[in-house]
């Protein structure tokens, strides 16, 4: 077997590629994001492409069905529609958890991919129909009509969407929460089990593409919109959660309040501005679907019953902290988008309001879940979360929290 190749300095091997000017205006001075390995020293990041997925590709090699120096075949790939440059590319602090020029690679580092560097998109962006049955009970009680673009009448909605692979620099990302990027990048090393090395010996790479999900924009109506100041936009800002969004479980609100971010997205492209979905890969919170079923667990068999008083509790309890969601982090793709004002934003989260607007993104309508929407097994959330800040024209009372109203776990 060929030695083991350490990237632990950067003179170890051949011509590294030359460091990423994150926030430079011109591509060519920006530089692109190499995080291949078929080169071993001709990288400027650390990590490697594809979140999470990166795993499944070194387990491919290691079963011998994947040839570790593939290429892909970039042909015809190139976004369905066109988004940016905006100016919020061009200032560093702005976008630190993405690549904006992510999805250009092809374009603007045409010369370098023909020279034969190893550059992938981060980001790709393509177009599809979806249909649900949420849309289909909107079109039949008449909240949605059919206007044969957007939406038809037998519920296809056209999309364009957008999957984007997380890339962080990481000094932003330590000045974003207010640490020092050496601790960030020990701390990043150490509860990794030491898995990136480089976070501690090589200062000189500032860019990290994290194991983690990234995120899916769904985009209603016309994306060539974006970026101008007179655009209305509608927004459902959306963390996965498996069990509701996919299987209609019905112990929360997240599908039903996806369903009804996207009836307004539709309604706004209707008339004229574009919708804008964004699902992000942070289920549970952020901790993940043994965390929040271990929670469930522990909420329907505490004494007295599933009640709203205990609900951020029990999770606590279990996990340390309620919420590992940073949302921190999430305004980037605002910024991407050329997007300074939602004008209705479908969710109640005080974490995601404050963040936005922290990140001078201005919210003009907060956009709450119809009463009708939620489910019954969901009323323990929905009064733990205005009890704790979640926008809300009325707080439910002391009683009301103590009152178990979620269902046993035999029930
Ligand atoms: N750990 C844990 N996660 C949960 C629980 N219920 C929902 N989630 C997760 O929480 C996220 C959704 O958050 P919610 O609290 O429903 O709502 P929100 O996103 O904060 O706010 P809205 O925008 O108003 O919906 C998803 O990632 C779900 O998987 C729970 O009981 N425990
Ligand atoms: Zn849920």
């Amino acid at each position: 077997m060929a030695h083991i190749r350490l990237n632990t300095h950067p003179s170890q091997g051949g011509q590294p590629a030359p460091p990423v000017v994150w926030g430079a205006r011109d591509p060519a001075v920006r530089g692109p994001v190499v995080g291949t390995v078929g080169l071993s020293s001709h990288r400027n990041v650390i990590g490697v492409h594809s979140g999470s997925y990166g795993i499944y590709r070194a387990l491919a090699i290691a079963a011998k069905e994947l040839k570790a120096d593939h290429r892909p075949d970039l042909t015809n790939t190139s976004p369905a529609e066109r988004i940016g440059p905006f100016e919020a590319w061009f200032a560093p602090k702005k976008i630190v958890s993405l690549d904006p020029w992510g999805h250009l690679v092809s374009e603007v580092f045409a010369d370098k991919l023909a020279a034969g560097w190893d550059i992938r998109p981060t980001i790709a962006i393509t177009k599809a129909h979806v249909n649900m049955p949420e849309i289909m009970e909107a079109l039949a009680a008449g909240r949605l009509k059919p206007d044969n673009d957007i939406l038809s009448g037998t519920g296809d909605v056209k999309v364009t969407k957008a999957a984007i692979e997380p890339v962080w620099w990481l000094p932003g990302i330590a000045e974003r929460f207010g640490v020092k990027e050496t601790d960030l990048r020990r701390t990043l090393f150490e509860q990794t089990g030491g898995m990136y090395t480089e976070l501690v010996t090589r200062p000189d790479l500032e860019l990290f593409l994290p194991p983690i999900g990234g995120a899916t924009v769904y985009f209603f109506g016309d994306v060539s919109k974006l970026g101008k100041q007179e655009t209305r936009i509608a927004c459902r800002l959306h963390d996965e959660c498996n069990g509701s969004d996919v299987f209609g479980s019905d112990i929360c609100t997240c599908r039903p309040y996806l369903a009804h971010g996207i009836e307004i997205c539709i309604d706004m492209a209707q008339k004229g501005g574009v919708g804008v979905v964004i699902y992000n890969r942070k289920e549970g919170r952020a901790l993940g679907e043994v965390t929040k079923f271990l929670v469930y667990n522990a909420r329907k068999r505490q004494p007295g019953g599933d009640s709203a008083a205990q609900y951020f509790n029990r999770t606590e309890c279990v996990a340390g902290v309620q919420d590992m969601r940073f949302q921190e982090l999430m305004p980037d793709i605002f910024h991407w988008l050329g997007i300074g004002r939602i004008d209705r934003f479908a969710s109640m989260s005080n974490m995601k309001s404050d963040a936005l607007r922290e990140q001078g993104i201005e919210i003009v309508e907060q956009v709450p879940i119809p009463e009708h929407l939620i489910p019954a097994d969901a009323l323990v959330e929905m009064d733990a979360k205005k009890a704790a800040g979640y926008f809300s024209p009325t707080k439910p009372g002391s009683n009301e929290l103590a009152r178990a109203k979620g269902r046993g776990l035999d029930e």
